[in-house]
């Protein structure tokens, strides 16, 4: 790859990045941290993804031009509707632009009907708020599975796919993303698909972004379409971006 075009790639997908600080011990301190951070030298991430009792302090620390996204019935998908629903409605009170959801994956098998009306009730208390689902694709059982799972959150109205909450053993994957990308193909391409966990390197984001040019058309990952959800990538990116040494010793493009 030309070195030109690995430095616009990264900046690209700096622009399409959740710049994300989900770690049990996260403080306010940390967010801060993660507000001055998401304004890279090579511009803004797309949003920050923090846990919800920081989203006022972030929405006050953030220019409106990132947004502030959230996670809720996080990370176990197990909470029950209205326990998700006051969750969702205070982050929307406190400033959240984009709800991340994690579906009741355990039960997509099952009871596909019950994730579809999670979903949906869900997205009705968003308000001005994009619904992002969780469908924790390496805890589902099978291909049929995470295609039932997109379909079910597709039909109750998510305005992203997401595959993973980047909390257990496998987490995005090549071969997930597809099955997500392919759905949405399947279904006009409107909805949006957001890639998280263990996405490390500038290789394993761009990979995503082009498996969303491949299924999904050239036009296909826009910002407000296409996500990576990473708490690990930003420094590689921007080492890519600005042709500098990249972490790990890593040679630069
Ligand atoms: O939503 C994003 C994920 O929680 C981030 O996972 P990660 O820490 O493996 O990058």
């Amino acid at each position: 790859m030309a070195g030109g075009t690995a430095a616009r790639r990264a900046k690209a997908l700096i622009a399409r990045l959740d710049l994300t600080n989900l770690a049990e011990d996260c403080s306010e301190a940390d967010v801060a941290a993660l507000c001055d951070r998401a304004e890279t030298p090579a511009g803004p991430v797309a949003a920050i993804c923090i846990w919800p009792e920081f989203v006022a302090f972030a929405r006050r620390e953030l220019s409106a031009r990132i947004k502030v996204a959230t996670v809720v019935n996080f990370p176990m998908g197990g909470a029950d509707v209205d326990a998700t629903l006051a969750e969702t409605r205070q982050a929307v009170a406190d400033g959240a632009d984009e709800i991340d959801l994690v579906v009741a994956y355990d039960r997509v098998e099952s009871d596909p009907g019950f994730v579809e009306a999670q979903v949906r009730t869900i997205k009705a208390h968003c308000g001005h708020a994009k619904l992002k689902t969780i469908l924790e694709t390496g805890r589902l059982f099978d291909e049929a599975a995470i295609r039932t799972a997109c379909h079910a959150a597709i039909a109750g109205g998510a305005d992203f796919l997401k595959t993973s909450t980047g909390k257990v053993e496998v987490n995005a994957t090549p071969a997930s993303a597809r099955m997500l990308l392919e759905e949405i193909a399947k279904a006009g391409g409107t909805v949006g698909c957001k890639p998280a966990g263990g996405i490390r390197t500038f290789e394993d984001a761009d990979g995503y972004m082009r498996l969303a040019e491949t299924i999904c058309g050239s036009d296909y990952p826009s910002p407000d379409r296409f996500r990576l959800g990473a708490s690990g990538v930003l420094a590689d990116l921007l080492a890519v971006a600005a042709g500098t040494e990249r972490p790990g010793g890593k040679a630069g493009y």
